[in-house]
């Protein structure tokens, strides 16, 4: 039997590299606020999942009729993101082998076949799963006086996205280590790391942009435009493929 699934969507950040009046999972893209864009491509995937929101003890922005979760609470978050999933790992009555999955509220560009294809793999591997991309460009290593002091290898360096999924209990002795011995980390798999363990790297779209800056608003817009698009391409090929195959059996 498959155990349940645990979403935790931090979204207690304040979006200041944004720059914006209020915090950047507020901002519109289209229609609606990122927010309630993520949680609806979340649950798209995983419609029975429960899900768990980290939002900030003084947000005036947050409106419930955006979670379309039937199972569903509020956390508080922290100062830092790994407090935020801390505090919601905390607050959940999970059992130890419940597989959890972290995604940035901040990511609503992902797909339901990225989030499937990872939470197959989380499932599969014990150390959990992450989604991924191998580092396209050629890095430098610049030096105080931002110059290029050197070129870094490209080899095996992968940009870490999110969602991230490990079973329960892993994530929390991992996250629990990370605070108790200080040290901040900001992603899921680098305390996992710190345990000793080898998360898979799942190779994800590069479409699954972190809205961080004010031009990633434009960016998110027009990859979700194209997204749209490509369904509703690959909806009509799929309905013009039934159609000539039902003139073929006529
Ligand atoms: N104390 C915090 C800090 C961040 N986050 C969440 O963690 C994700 C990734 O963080 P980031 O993109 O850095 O968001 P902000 O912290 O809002 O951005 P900034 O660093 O520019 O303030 C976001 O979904 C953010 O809401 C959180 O839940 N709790
Ligand atoms: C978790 C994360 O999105 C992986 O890329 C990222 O580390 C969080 O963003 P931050 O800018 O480091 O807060």
């Amino acid at each position: 039997m498959s155990h349940p699934l645990w979403l935790i969507v931090p979204a207690a950040g304040q979006g200041k590299r944004m720059g914006a009046d209020k915090p950047k999972q507020y901002l519109p893209l289209g229609e609606k606020p990122i927010l309630a864009h993520t949680l609806s491509r979340l649950h798209r995937a995983f419609p029975a999942a429960h899900l768990v929101l980290c939002l900030d003890s003084d947000d005036r922005w947050f409106n419930p009729e955006w979670v379309p979760f039937a199972q569903w609470q509020r956390v508080t978050g922290g100062a830092e993101r790994m407090d935020s999933v801390l505090n919601a790992l905390h607050a959940i009555n999970a059992q130890e082998d419940d597989m959890v999955m972290v995604h940035d509220v901040a990511r609503p560009c992902v797909t339901s076949s990225d989030l499937l294809t990872l939470y197959h793999a989380a499932q599969q591997h014990p150390s959990g799963a992450l989604l991924a991309m191998p580092v396209a460009d050629t890095m430098k290593r610049a030096n105080a006086e931002q110059l290029s002091a050197a070129t870094e290898s490209r080899d095996r360096l992968w940009h870490a996205l999110t969602p991230q999924s490990f079973r329960y209990a892993l994530l929390r002795r991992a996250l629990e280590h990370a605070v108790t011995g200080q040290c901040v980390v900001t992603d899921e798999a680098s305390a996992v790391e710190a345990l000793g363990h080898a998360p898979r790297l799942i190779s994800g779209r590069r479409d699954n942009l972190k809205v961080t800056h004010p031009d990633d608003l434009a960016l998110a817009a027009a990859i979700m435009a194209s997204q749209v698009a490509q369904a509703s391409d690959s909806a009509q090929s799929s309905e013009s493929a039934q159609f000539s195959e039902s003139k073929r059996s006529c």
